[in-house]
């Protein structure tokens, strides 16, 4: 695994310092460009993923974050008329790469959507080892476990432990969308990918949302779109700008959000675009 050196900026007393960090490149997009038919919806972007740690991407309506984010677990390849150009480099090894699988790809790399994806008629239970039993996993004490660990790990078990058997629909807005969580780490990705998981939620189940991902990162990778930049700011530790189908830049939350390099992403973080 490739160890790269980032140069990381926090806030001291005020002052912005500056100091190297190793970090583990996870997931690397090469010269990364998305076509819907012969529009770009994004063109050559290179960005990579670091193992254990969060990364927001930000950026004005329309600028192609989603567009970017689908493209990093083949999601695309679902999409009539969507052309995928470049490389994304997991672990170094190409996920468009000849003779690769893209149903092991989105098993590694997994994914959560703005809205809770939650299967309504059946049981939590159920809808937390969907994915296991998909792939074949039929051992009840196996699938017991993976659905505790899971959920556990979703900060959801506490509140639907005497309730496993309950149909999904009964659970809050906030409460499907950790159980979506679960089901997705339930088949053990080592990268989650979140299209704005809390834009559909309110602000106590957002609170809980955002407290999860300080925790999960300690197992998983983890890229999530937001609108929202205080969100970005609170949860993230490196920062994306996009604008208009382009990387404009990426570098630590910390330095994105005092000290950007480039003006345009100073005008959309201080409100004066976007
Ligand atoms: N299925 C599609 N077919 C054609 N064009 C699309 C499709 N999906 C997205 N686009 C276009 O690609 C560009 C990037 O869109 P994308 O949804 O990735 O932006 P975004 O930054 O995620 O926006 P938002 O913040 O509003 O979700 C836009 O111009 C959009 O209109």
């Amino acid at each position: 695994m490739e160890e790269t050196s980032v140069p990381k900026f926090f806030m001291r007393d005020g002052a912005l310092e500056l100091s190297s960090t190793k970090e583990l490149v996870h997931l690397e997009a090469r010269d990364l460009s998305v076509y819907y038919g012969k529009r770009v919806g994004v063109g050559r972007v290179n960005l990579s993923l670091y193992r254990n740690r969060v990364t927001a991407f930000i950026g004005p309506s329309g600028c192609g974050k989603t567009t970017f984010l689908r493209s990093l677990n083949r999601m695309h390849d679902l999409t009539p008329n969507v052309r995928v150009q470049g490389q994304v480099l997991l672990d170094g090894s190409d996920i468009y790469g000849p003779g690769t699988d893209p149903i092991q790809i989105r098993r590694r790399i997994g994914m959560v959507f703005q809205k809770p994806t939650a299967f309504p008629t059946l049981s939590v239970y159920d809808n937390v080892v969907a994915g296991l039993k998909m792939v074949g996993l039929r051992d009840r004490k196996r699938l017991d476990e993976a659905a505790e660990r899971s959920l556990q790990q979703a900060a959801l078990w506490d509140e639907v432990k005497d309730r496993l058997r309950a149909p999904a629909a009964g659970l809050s807005g906030g409460q499907q969308q950790r159980l979506t969580i679960a089901r997705a780490l339930a088949v053990e990705p080592e990268i989650l990918l979140m299209d704005e998981p809390t834009a559909s939620l309110d602000p106590i189940s957002t609170q809980a949302i955002e407290d999860l991902l300080g925790t999960l990162k300690q197992q998983v990778t983890i890229a999530i779109v937001t609108h929202n930049m205080q969100q970005a700011a609170r949860i993230s530790d490196y920062t994306a700008y996009f604008l208009n189908g382009e990387l404009i830049e990426m570098d630590s939350t910390s330095k994105m959000f005092t000290k950007p390099n480039d003006k345009r992403t100073e005008a959309y973080i201080t409100g004066r675009f976007g």
